[in-house]
């Protein structure tokens, strides 16, 4: 294993190449949270779907000019939500918000500018009204047959509220990544309540994975913990298949050390070893693979931040793909403070990004970097990439920044100091 560490852009490079846009499937938009549209979406109707008011008041009628204030309507009936269409002669309605426009008025003037008489049942305008004032016209917020969304979106439920309020009842989506995990090491205890006999400690990267896998836009199909074992890794790789997994993360045993099988646990696989180490920090001994059946294998180094740094960078943009989106564009954003590293390695960085006293985003390397440092990462908002052959950079120079998910932009914290 002596051979130099790959090139991080190369070694993405060979990820994607063996991944393809998986097919789409139809879904009920109730189950479309956070699924990627395959196709665009059009509004199959106009949204408001008829012209209605935007106020409780009286609707009225007229041509061009505006009705004066002074003018007194006959009452000529009553309009609430939900009433179906009707026809106006020349007088006012009492109409309530939201309610359908009697065909034939253009026109609201809302309740507060009014006064009611009575006999006959009459209504005096306190204000000029306008036509249009205060109607909502239909197709005024979306066109019937317009397009709404395109292919690519990432459904939130901002959009699932207008594919609602449109009566989109379902979408097409790209079927998400079937992932299973296999987290390797004697060492590791699941159960948090069990006390830690000598020399063991709890599997953290599990629960983060069992977490970052589902908000990467992917299916956890299979999660499992092994000892150091390669016939028990092999037993639990089984049950991952069976279990319709596509793509294999699995964490730990992939460096130097006497018990580090994963290489060897694919070679009985038949898998094709595609690399082994990568140009990066933390995370250094990467592996990728594939299996004779096309399934994807990444095997992510033990420590927890590595695992964090390999899924982020690595794993997350193959799942991308699948899933149909476009390569990511990370923001730039500028340094907090000098910082400095050593060439030839590109450095994945917890960060937090925060605004500072004028108002400017700015990049903040946390302290604690080592790749068993679990804190920082749980107060970092975003990741900072330092490219390869960058060794000191000043305060102010911009950095590439990503969220800590491909999905999610960095969550932007209060004022910096
Ligand atoms: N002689 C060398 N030793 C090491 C090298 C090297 O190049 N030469 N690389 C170091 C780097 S960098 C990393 S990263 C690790 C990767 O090692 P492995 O992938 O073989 O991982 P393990 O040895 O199994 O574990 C590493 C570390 O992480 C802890 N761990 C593992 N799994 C979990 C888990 N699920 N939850 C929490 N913590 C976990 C494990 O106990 C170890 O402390 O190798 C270096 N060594
Ligand atoms: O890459 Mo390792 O994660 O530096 O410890």
């Amino acid at each position: 294993m002596s051979h130099p560490p790959l090139d991080p852009a190369e070694a993405l490079r060979l990820i994607l190449a063996t991944c393809a846009p998986l097919p789409a499937q139809e879904v009920a938009v109730v189950a479309a949270m956070g699924r990627v549209l395959a196709t665009p979406v059009s509004a199959p109707g106009a949204l408001p779907p008829f012209d209605n008011s935007a106020m409780d008041g009286y609707a009225l009628g007229g041509g061009a000019e505006a009705l004066a204030a002074g003018s007194e309507w006959p009452i000529e009936g009553e309009q609430a939500a939900g009433d179906g269409a009707t026809q106006a002669r020349r007088g006012a309605w009492e109409i309530m918000t939201g309610a359908r426009l009697p065909d034939g008025l253009d026109r609201v003037i809302p309740v507060e500018q009014t006064e009611r008489l009575e006999a006959p049942p009459r209504v005096r305008l306190l204000a000029d009204v306008a036509a249009g004032e205060n109607v909502r016209t239909a197709g005024s917020d979306v066109p019937a047959g317009a397009s709404v969304f395109a292919a690519g979106t990432v459904l939130a439920p901002q959009h699932l509220m207008l594919l609602a309020a449109l009566g989109v009842a379902s979408v097409t989506v790209a079927d998400r990544p079937r992932v299973a995990v296999l987290c390797t090491g004697r060492e590791l205890v699941d159960d948090p309540i069990r006390p830690l006999e000598s020399g063991q400690i709890r599997n953290s990267n599990g629960p983060f994975l069992a977490e970052r896998v589902p908000r990467a836009g992917a299916e956890l199909v299979h999660i499992e913990t092994v000892g150091d074992e390669v016939d028990a890794f092999l037993e639990a790789f089984a049950r991952a298949r069976a279990a319709g997994a596509r793509v294999m993360v699995s964490t730990g045993a992939v460096s130097m050390g006497r018990y580090d099988f994963v290489p060897q646990a694919l070679e009985r696989l038949g898998a094709e070893a595609i690399f082994h180490k990568v140009a990066i920090r933390p995370g250094k001994p990467l592996l990728f693979a594939r299996l004779p059946d096309g399934t994807l294998f990444f095997g992510l180094p033990g420590n927890p931040i590595a695992v964090a740094a390999g899924l982020r960078f690595f794993v997350e943009p193959a799942l991308r793909l699948m899933l149909g989106l476009p390569r990511e564009v990370p923001w730039r954003v500028p340094l907090a403070g000098d910082y400095a590293k050593k060439p030839r390695l590109r450095f994945h960085l917890k960060a937090d990004v925060a605004l500072d006293a004028q108002g400017r985003l700015v990049a903040r390397v946390l302290t604690g970097q080592e790749s068993y440092r679990i804190r920082p990462l749980a107060e970092a908002n975003a990741w900072v990439v330092v490219p390869l052959e960058a060794t000191a950079l000043a305060a102010g120079a911009l950095v590439e920044v990503c969220g800590l998910g491909h999905l999610e932009s960095p969550a932007i914290g209060g004022s910096a100091a």
